[in-house]
């Protein structure tokens, strides 16, 4: 049986990734620092994914266990040396946490004198994940083991497109996920091409695809996110049950489809169907997922490549409107959830220092080149009511 190894046993791992790799006949290991999931994967050798709709099926994903990295981190270098391809779906800011352990896992594929090729697939919401992942993994090999790396590892970018909400299983294996999915992944950048995946889509260039799926689903979702908290609501279904809400959603996403529609070769019809979906996905009655969620981590959102930023300063770049992208980041200044670290950062960053000082280093916006933005975010924000 073909193996996998993949990083992060989070709710999109074991309810997106966990099923592809399933479905196309690998034993998985999953790894991650949860000993609650990582014992259960052990013990159960197995786990269900149930689809978020009327008929509530359910799927039985079987040959998995699981290596706690912070316990048994001999472990996870030792079982990337046997296995054929790696995943992660653990976050952005945690990749450079776990690259050591993957730069570990070369060394060993190395003197253990595997020559056959291995892609390893970052599944994060970001733009370049698996290159910035080949970055931080670089910075733990010498000469002649990046040498090796470049001939036989591949780090193929990818998009994947899923919601997988917080769970509330009594198990804590068993993962409700929408019924949607979609896995694309640079077929340029594959070192592997004949483990291809059936259910992934393979694109010649993967930038189209990325920026679709960050401007349209996270940036939309985050819309939702931020104004709904700002009116007060807990769930995005119940959020976008609100006029104001869903008259913000679909501003903003004319917006980003404006900006798409001018880089890339998708058709106007092609956007708006594809905006159409994206809607009725975040209306979905039968799946229940939290704002903070959503909304979580707000300093990763404001970065200058994320969703809110780089579609902002792209539609301004072009002369294209942005008003509504720009009163929605501005939200994200007021977003307040006490659970989450970088919200909580951020209310004392504006309590402390100058607003456009916070929203320059905040956004990695050129106090001297985006100073337009600077100004119109800064208004949008004391504007707010
Ligand atoms: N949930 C979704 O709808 C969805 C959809 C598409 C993409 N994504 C992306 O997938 C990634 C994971 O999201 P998620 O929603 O599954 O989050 P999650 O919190 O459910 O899963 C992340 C997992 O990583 C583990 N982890 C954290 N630090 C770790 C470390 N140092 N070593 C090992 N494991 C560690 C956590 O214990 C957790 O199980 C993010 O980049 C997210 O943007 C999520
Ligand atoms: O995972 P984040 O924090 O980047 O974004 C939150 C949600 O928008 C995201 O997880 C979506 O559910 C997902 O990207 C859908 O494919």
């Amino acid at each position: 049986m073909k193996k996998a190894l993949h990083f992060g046993a989070g709710n999109i791992g074991r309810g997106f990734i966990g099923e592809i790799l399933a479905k196309n006949g690998f034993a998985i290991t999953f790894v991650d620092v949860s000993e609650e999931i990582i014992d259960a994967l052990n013990e159960k050798g197995a786990y269900k994914i149930f689809l978020a709709g009327p008929e509530k099926e359910e799927q039985l994903i079987t040959n998995v266990k699981g290596i706690n990295n912070a316990l048994e981190p001999e472990k996870v270098s030792a079982a990337l040396v046997e296995t054929d391809l790696v995943t992660t779906a653990i976050g952005p800011k945690i990749l450079p946490k776990i690259a050591p352990l993957i730069a570990s896992g070369i060394k060993q594929r190395k003197q253990a004198k595997k020559m056959r090729p291995l892609d390893v697939i970052a599944c994060e919401n970001m733009i370049g994940g698996s290159q910035f992942l080949r970055q931080e993994v670089y910075r733990y090999l010498d000469g002649p083991e990046r040498a090796y790396a470049d001939e036989y590892l591949g780090f193929p970018n990818a998009a994947v497109d899923r919601i997988v909400p917080k769970q509330d299983h009594t198990d804590p294996l068993s993962v409700t996920v929408e019924p949607f999915k979609e896995w694309v992944v640079d077929e340029s950048q594959l070192k592997a091409p004949a483990l291809k995946l059936t259910e992934v889509h393979y694109a010649k260039d993967l930038e189209p695809y990325i920026e679709r799926k960050l401007f349209s689903v996270n940036t939309g979702h985050a819309t939702v996110a931020y104004t709904g908290a700002d009116l007060g609501y807990q769930t995005i279904k119940d959020a976008i049950k609100d006029p104001k809400v869903l008259q913000r959603l679909r501003a903003v996403l004319s917006e980003t489809r404006a900006l798409l529609l001018a880089k890339w070769d998708f058709s106007a019809k092609e956007l708006e169907d594809y905006h159409q979906k994206i809607i009725a996905r975040f209306e979905n009655p039968y799946l229940s997922d939290e704002i903070v969620r959503v909304g979580r981590t707000p300093l990763r959102k404001l970065g200058y490549n994320e969703r809110f930023i780089r579609p902002l300063r792209e539609t301004f770049a072009r002369g294209l409107n942005y008003q509504a992208l720009l009163e929605t980041t501005a939200l994200i200044y007021r977003f307040d959830d006490p659970k989450d670290e970088e919200s909580q950062k951020l209310a004392s960053l504006l309590a402390t220092r100058p607003l456009k000082t916070v929203i320059s280093e905040t956004t990695g916006l050129d106090p001297k080149k985006d100073h337009v933005l600077i100004e119109q975010l800064a208004t949008c924000y004391l504007q707010h009511k």
